[in-house]
């Protein structure tokens, strides 16, 4: 460090550094709230080694086929695309209501998600518009009642690496930011039709470590398992850049949480990303009104640290 250099980070309270250097292209859609820059080159070449990392397969208990990497995402960029990712997408804190027993039930989903992808029966032309995947003609304005939005360059070059690796291919990118120890996921399973049977999801980790709770779904007795068909729930601490490959029949017979825990993260939080393949319509519209919604648009402040409103106003 110059002495010019040490004087002043001496008298001057110091603005920690962005760990990585924006690159001046930016995918667009109208879609988006704002454009999304490319991922910095030098997280692309180094995201390139992740590509000879080996998985561990864990399918020791019924039903359960995982491929857990531990990291995918190498660690000298971790950090760098977290925080890449956390400044640079556009968030949401979705509302929806459901039916409890004949009563409407608001509920505030307890954390930020985002989502990107159109299912197999139609996909993004060169100009950004929705074709027709067996004709490539444009589709028509309402097929959906959402407008999807084309998965952007930063996280297309993950996807492309993980379909690499896992020898599937995906359509989709969920996106979930758990800004402290209060944010969570219940326990649910991805099983929905729209995703065919036996659905392979991708599950990446970034930041502040999570717990991921594993349980089998109840079992009816059977000639296999008799009086109490128990199996043991599981608990994996994810943590930063692991990836954890849910495939074969983990949907249809497991569900998996990330539960709220008390503490604090390091005020960091911790992004999910997960890439999913949706065979039909109904799976596009089901993502993005969870997943999306109608509400705010929510940012990154890197001065106040956390999520803020983000309005059309700003600079973008
Ligand atoms: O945050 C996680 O690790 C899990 C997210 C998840 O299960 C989901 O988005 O379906
Ligand atoms: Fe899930």
């Amino acid at each position: 460090m110059s002495k010019r250099r040490a004087i002043d980070s001496f008298f001057k309270p110091s603005v920690k550094k962005a760990k990585y250097e924006l690159s001046s292209q930016k995918s667009q859609h109208p879609t988006y709230p704002f454009p999304i820059p490319y991922l910095p080159d030098l997280i692309q070449q180094s995201l390139n080694t992740a590509s000879v990392v080996e998985g561990t397969v864990i399918n020791d208990q019924p039903d359960l086929d995982l491929l857990y990497f531990q990291p995918f995402i190498p660690k000298d960029i971790h950090q760098a695309v977290f925080e890449f990712l956390r400044q640079e997408l556009f968030y949401y804190r979705v509302q929806y209501t459901i039916n409890r027993g004949g009563v409407e039930t608001i509920i505030n989903t307890p954390r930020y998600t985002t989502v990107f992808g159109v299912d197999t029966t139609s996909c993004f032309g060169e100009n950004g518009k929705l074709l027709d995947s067996e004709t490539k003609k444009p589709i028509l304005e309402n097929r959906y009642k959402c407008r999807p939005r084309p998965i952007p360059q930063c996280l297309s070059v993950l996807k492309k690496i993980t379909e690499e690796k896992t020898a599937e291919t995906y359509n989709f990118c969920l996106v979930n930011f758990y800004a402290d120890g209060n944010d969570s996921i219940s326990y649910h399973s991805d099983d929905e039709r729209f995703l065919g049977q036996n659905p392979a999801i991708a599950s990446f980790s970034l930041g502040a470590k999570r717990d991921f709770l594993m349980k089998h779904k109840p079992r009816p007795p059977s000639k296999d398992h008799p009086a109490k068909p128990e199996v043991k729930p599981l608990k994996f601490t994810l943590g930063p850049g692991e990836m954890i490959l849910m495939r074969g029949r983990t949907q249809s017979n497991w569900l998996h949480s990330v539960p709220k825990r008390a503490g604090g993260e390091g005020g960091q939080g911790r992004i999910n990303i997960t890439f999913r393949k949706a065979l039909v319509k109904g799976g596009t519209e089901n993502y993005y009104q969870y997943n999306v919604g109608s509400g705010n648009v929510f940012r990154w402040n890197a001065e106040e640290k956390k999520m803020g409103e983000w309005t059309a106003k700003e600079s973008i």
